[in-house]
């Protein structure tokens, strides 16, 4: 594998290991919980914190090729968002879900595991941080490198896919009266009332990071997910028309996931200079019913 020559100590409880389609990944079995973070993208895609079941959806069409995004998980969307601010960026949601990052540090704390992954690209120097314990916590921040240049728009998304026993019986609070853009009809200024249930194709950017639960009674469980320093929380589903069109997500998957996630995206894109930066993260926890 292409990370040996800067592999860093590992604690017992971590291996660095060829996963699905041979992809290096980091296999973390702690005794508060376990969880996989391939480098490609350094992509969590799995988490399960001890005697619970798994949080993280990833679809099994994922494809792991080392190129594509992975269907699922908690995809880094940066340094844009979708096609950007200016939309016309490609590829979508940026660059950092289909780079290889390198693994740095890997630790045991408290029960759990810290992972710190970085890439450098583009004028953008990245840092990431994998809590892995009874809760999943992720920082993530983004550097402009060099010393001299224009402002540039930055945005961020921990693209996080929550599993779900069954999408249409989920309910979402924590966004009660918040402002949101609807990306499916492309209305802007809507306002969430009560609380959100997923009755079709679903794509909202909301004006607020505040914690967030999801309330899903067939897996008995609630699953909190707090934004920190997160000025949105987009919420997304495909519904089964959506699920069709997409290669690696089978027809039926669609019902077991829904994306919530911590971001900093379109009029809260954050316009850095050189050397400035630009930090979020989420902390995810999981309650029974
Ligand atoms: O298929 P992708 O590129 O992973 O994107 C999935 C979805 O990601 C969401 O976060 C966006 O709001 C949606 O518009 C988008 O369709």
């Amino acid at each position: 594998m292409s990370t040996h020559a800067t592999r860093p100590r590992l604690p017992r409880t971590t291996a660095l290991t060829p996963g699905r389609g041979g992809q290096p990944r980091l296999l973390i079995d702690a005794p508060a919980g376990s969880a996989e973070i391939y480098l490609h993208g350094a992509h969590l895609t799995a988490w399960t914190p001890r005697g619970g079941k798994p949080v993280i959806f990833t679809s099994r069409r994922a494809v792991f090729d080392g190129a594509a995004p992975i269907r699922g998980g908690v995809p880094l969307c940066l340094p844009w968002f979708g096609a950007g601010v200016s939309g016309d960026r490609r590829p979508s949601h940026g660059w950092g879900r289909i780079s290889p990052w390198q693994l740095r540090s890997v630790q045991s704390r408290s029960g759990g595991v810290q992972a710190l992954f970085t890439l450098e690209r583009d004028g953008i120097a990245a840092l990431y941080s994998v809590d892995v314990g009874e809760e999943l916590s992720l920082s993530l921040s983004l550097r402009r490198t060099g010393a001299t240049g224009a402002e540039e728009p930055v945005e961020a998304a921990l693209h996080t896919y929550l599993a779900v026993g069954d999408v249409t019986a989920v309910e979402v609070t924590g966004l009660e009266g918040t402002t949101y853009l609807d990306k499916v009809t492309g209305q802007a200024g809507q306002v969430q009332h009560g609380a959100l249930h997923i009755v079709g194709q679903t794509d909202r950017v909301y004006a607020s990071g505040a914690p967030v639960t999801l309330t899903d009674p067939a897996y008995g469980r609630s699953v909190r997910v707090a934004g920190v320093r997160a000025a949105n929380t987009v919420v997304w589903n495909p519904w089964s028309a959506g699920a069709a069109a997409l290669t690696d997500l089978d027809d039926d998957e669609f019902a077991s996931m829904l994306c919530v996630e911590s971001a900093v995206v379109g009029d809260s894109a954050v316009r850095l200079a050189p050397g400035e930066s630009l930090s979020l993260g989420t902390r995810i926890a999981v309650a029974p019913l």
